[in-house]
């Protein structure tokens, strides 16, 4: 181990570049350190969105495909693009499991239930893969699809709910089959803090039609006084006023978000509440769920990357993140591997209670810098590896200010692992996931509205030399795929086969 030169690589979360303008909350925030670290000759921008990582060119990236390349070394075809690939080819219409779902309904006179965020936002869904499977209904002639539509207003400027809910309104008159039967905001039906209270809120407008009863979709959108993410779980009423979407014996309810994080709190909980009546569970892509929900598209292997590497070499490392961003240091980066690898330490840092985030944008960056600079002093740790989440969970809520103080916070911490790195010996590597506080204001319908959402800007790259080290400036185009050979090859290690990037600096 002697011959591993020891490091710590840091993601800052969210951390886009954009040339200072309206809306750019890292230009204007005060950040002297930040600042001087970009200006050094090793300082790059690398992509973090569209093909170079993995995603639909032009795609915004995430944090969970920017963990996952950061780690893997190599662009990983993420879900979103894997979902697209089998409605591209019509595979999705030729799917033998979705086809027996459907023709069993067709046959039984059952209800087929669509439950997904109804956005463009294309994180963790986008509403043209519910018109292919409206399509698909319709071609199986499936009596009934009730479509429970989850408002955004956070992957989406906030406000545009309604034009989405339009949108799906289309795609069911161009289908000739479908109507919305719930309306119910993310921070309900998409809640993944645990808070159970939340999800049973969204479950039961779901199950049993238990909600603030509505005529028409579009009237669920005066309940949400604090944006889209907060439109109440709503029940659409047919002709008769009951509830038009209850899921009833022998339906089938199929998940269309292709990622897993924020709705499988909400599929566990509707999958134990319907334990009792014969509902066949599907999702579109692939999900983390503790209930065995079959999947009509598998998700890419992500392995062969840093974590393996690391374990082969004999390499410790101790991962450090707030809980908002634990599992992406963690478990994406390790290629959606579960469980902490052998040679591996996870320090998660949790907040008391529910945190807002506008009234506190330091989240708990104090004891996350603590929890680096303790694993930093250890000689038996040649790797840290840690997550500063405040610029994108503050950035996400949409708030300037808030997403300000979030990046001079950050300032302050990183100046604080900067003098933790020189006096350990070790070199440091900051670098973004994706975009995300660059960017606070989007336009939609012609104005100009505030935006929490992430970017297609690229991200800083930087190296902190190892004192006594020079680090050469960077040549050509980076990538987020670059990071793990970097990593590797600072360490002193080569790369991984399966890599594709190359070492930076
Ligand atoms: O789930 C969220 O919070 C956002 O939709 C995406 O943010 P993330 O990719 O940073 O998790
Ligand atoms: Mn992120
Ligand atoms: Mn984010």
């Amino acid at each position: 181990m002697s011959a591993v030169r020891p490091g710590i690589l840091l993601v800052l979360d969210g951390w886009g570049h954009a040339e200072p303008g309206e809306g750019n909350a890292l230009a204007a925030a005060d950040t002297p350190c930040l600042d001087r670290l970009r200006a050094t000759p090793a300082a790059v921008l690398a992509e973090a969105s569209g093909s170079a990582v993995g995603l639909l060119p032009g795609t915004v990236g995430n944090s969970e495909i920017g963990h996952i390349v950061i780690g893997a070394g190599r662009p990983v075809p993420y879900d979103s693009v894997l979902v697209e690939e089998r409605i591209d080819t019509g595979g999705l219409r030729s799917h033998e499991i979705l086809g027996a779902a459907l023709t069993g309904l067709a046959a039984t006179g059952g209800s087929l239930h669509l439950i997904g965020l109804a956005s463009d936002g294309m994180i963790h869904s986008h509403v043209r893969h519910l018109r292919e499977l409206l399509r698909i209904a319709a071609l199986f002639a499936v009596p009934a699809v009730r479509i429970h539509a989850i408002t955004d207003g956070r992957d989406v400027a906030d406000g545009t709910a309604a034009h989405h809910l339009a949108t799906v309104g289309g795609y069911t008159a161009e289908a000739g089959v479908g109507s919305i039967a719930t309306v119910i905001g993310r921070g309900y039906a998409l809640d993944k803090s645990g808070d159970l209270a939340l999800t049973e809120r969204a479950a039961r407008a779901i199950e049993d039609g238990t909600g603030h009863r509505i005529g028409k979709p579009e009237e669920a959108l005066a309940t949400g006084g604090s944006g889209d993410e907060w439109v109440e779980p709503c029940v659409v009423t047919g002709a008769d006023g009951q509830p038009l979407g209850p899921v009833r014996d022998g339906d089938v309810v199929l998940f269309t978000n292709f990622r897993s994080d924020r709705v499988q709190q909400l599929a566990d909980r509707l999958h134990s509440g319907l334990a009792g009546r014969g509902v066949t569970f599907l999702s579109l892509a692939q999900y983390d769920t503790e209930a065995p929900i079959p999947a009509l598209v598998h998700r890419a292997d992500a392995g062969g990357g840093l974590a393996d590497r690391l374990a082969e070499c004999g390499v410790r490392s101790v991962r450090i993140a707030e809980a908002e961003k634990f599992e992406h240091v963690t478990y994406y980066l390790n290629g959606r591997k579960a469980g902490p690898a052998p040679l591996e330490e996870h320090v998660r840092i949790a907040a008391a209670g529910r945190p807002d985030h506008r009234a506190a944008p330091e989240m708990n960056i104090g004891r996350v810098t603590e929890a680096i600079g303790a694993a930093a002093r250890r000689d038996d740790v040649p790797l840290v590896v840690a997550n500063l989440a405040n610029i994108d969970v503050v950035g996400h809520t949409g708030e300037y200010a808030a997403t300000v103080r979030a990046a001079e916070h950050t300032d302050r911490a990183v100046a604080a692992l900067c003098r933790i790195a020189s006096e350990t010996g070790r070199w440091m590597v900051l670098v973004g996931d994706h975009g995300n506080a660059e960017k606070m204001l989007a336009g939609a319908g012609g104005a100009s509205r505030p935006y929490g959402g992430h970017t297609t800007n690229p991200v800083p790259a930087v190296l902190v030399p190892a004192p006594g080290r020079e680090a050469a400036p960077p040549t050509g185009t980076a990538t987020l795929a670059d990071i793990a050979p970097s990593v590797l090859s600072l360490l002193g290690l080569g790369p991984a086969p399966a890599m594709t990037g190359r070492a930076l600096w």
